[in-house]
């Protein structure tokens, strides 16, 4: 569902608070396009300048320089008033999950309703439509305090997505939650996205987030987007240090140290690490080893996930032969993948 335009868009855009001495710069030179129907996140470190980011989106901050355009309107300098209509198109959920205590799951769903001037049937209509969607329609008469965190996500999301937004905005949506909640909400978010056509802004510290629902991603360090791609691309060659890093949190696919010192003491054989992008083509090298090069081999460490229908990831294999048959197995697959050779 990609338009010509995208929908939301930064020109070099740089955030500074406070001035002289004092100046914070909390965001450098971004450009960055997300395009309607997808799903983009943004990572950093805390103090990278994500929150300040999705801040300028809504337009609850002005930028110090550049531009931000939301479905093709430069928003930078727009009157409060043509601004509320923008953020009228835009949903958003919190860590914290934001919620009314004093009201019931109903009221907080129905509060934006109302301030948006909706009648009472229609509101309750609209309201169980939600509740329903994001399953929690038998918790409609409890308050926040009797929810788990998981069910007060819910409860945000249907909030936020009340007056048919185009976007939502999640910051840290998940970071209160256990994995397993975590990846509740994550599937409801990607069937907001899917079902209802919602372009999605994902702010995280969590690489593992990307992987389970964004379709491309941008990494911010220190106010500056030092990389940005589709998410297969980013956790198959990820450019910066920073990027490899995250990736690692996710494929935990590279032994070191301890791992390292361990695989050395129980292998005789050469150690070399494969990067695994396209499976098949390896696994036809690897099953013709020992006929073509006499060399047998063993996977002894190694991640693969699955992502976007790919299997993505590192081995580490052991490889016992002669040295002129290893060499030229090691030859064979770097023709089609990075080899690296462990040497302890
Ligand atoms: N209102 C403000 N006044 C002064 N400095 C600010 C303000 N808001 C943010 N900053 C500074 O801007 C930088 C980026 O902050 P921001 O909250 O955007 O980072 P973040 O990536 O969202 O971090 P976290 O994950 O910890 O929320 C930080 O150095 C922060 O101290």
């Amino acid at each position: 569902m990609k338009t010509e335009s995208p929908l939301i868009e930064f020109r070099g855009v740089g955030k500074t608070f406070g001035a002289g001495d004092r100046a914070v710069t909390a965001l450098a030179d971004v450009d960055l396009t997300i395009d309607a129907g997808e799903v983009f996140a943004i990572i950093g470190y805390s103090g990278a300048g994500k929150s300040t980011l999705v801040r300028l989106i809504n337009a609850l901050e002005p930028v110090s320089a550049g531009q931000v355009l939301v479905g093709g309107t430069d928003i930078t300098g727009l009157p409060e008033r043509r601004l509320r209509e923008v953020r009228l198109g835009i949903g958003m959920i919190f860590q914290q999950f934001n919620l009314l205590r004093s009201r019931t799951v109903f009221g907080n769903v129905a509060y934006p309703l109302k301030i948006a001037g909706w009648d009472k049937r229609r509101r309750e209509e609209r309201v169980a439509e939600l509740l329903r969607f994001v399953g929690i329609a038998d918790k409609a008469w409890h308050y926040p305090d009797q929810l788990s965190g998981g069910q007060k996500q819910r409860v945000g999301i249907a909030r936020a997505l009340a007056t048919n937004p185009k976007i939502l905005l999640a910051d840290e949506s998940t970071s209160a939650l256990d994995p397993e909640t975590t990846g509740e909400v994550l599937r409801l978010l990607k069937r907001v996205n899917t079902e209802l056509g919602v372009t999605i802004v994902v702010i995280t510290h969590e690489m593992e987030v990307v992987r389970e629902i964004a379709d491309r991603v941008a990494v911010l360090d220190a106010g500056r987007v030092v990389e940005q791609g589709s998410v297969v691309d980013v956790f198959s060659a990820p450019k910066t240090a920073i990027t490899r890093r995250f990736v690692e949190t996710v494929l935990h696919d590279q032994p070191d140290g301890e791992n390292l010192a361990r695989l050395r003491a129980r292998h005789d054989g050469r150690l070399v690490t494969a990067s695994i992008r396209d499976d098949r083509r390896i696994g036809a090298v690897l099953s013709n080893a020992l006929g073509k090069h006499g060399v047998r081999f063993e996977i002894v460490y190694g991640g693969i996930k699955e992502l976007g229908g790919e299997s993505l990831g590192r081995l580490t294999l052991e490889l016992n032969g002669a040295a002129d048959g290893v060499d030229a197995l090691i030859a064979e697959l770097r023709e089609i993948t990075e080899v690296q050779e462990l040497v302890a």
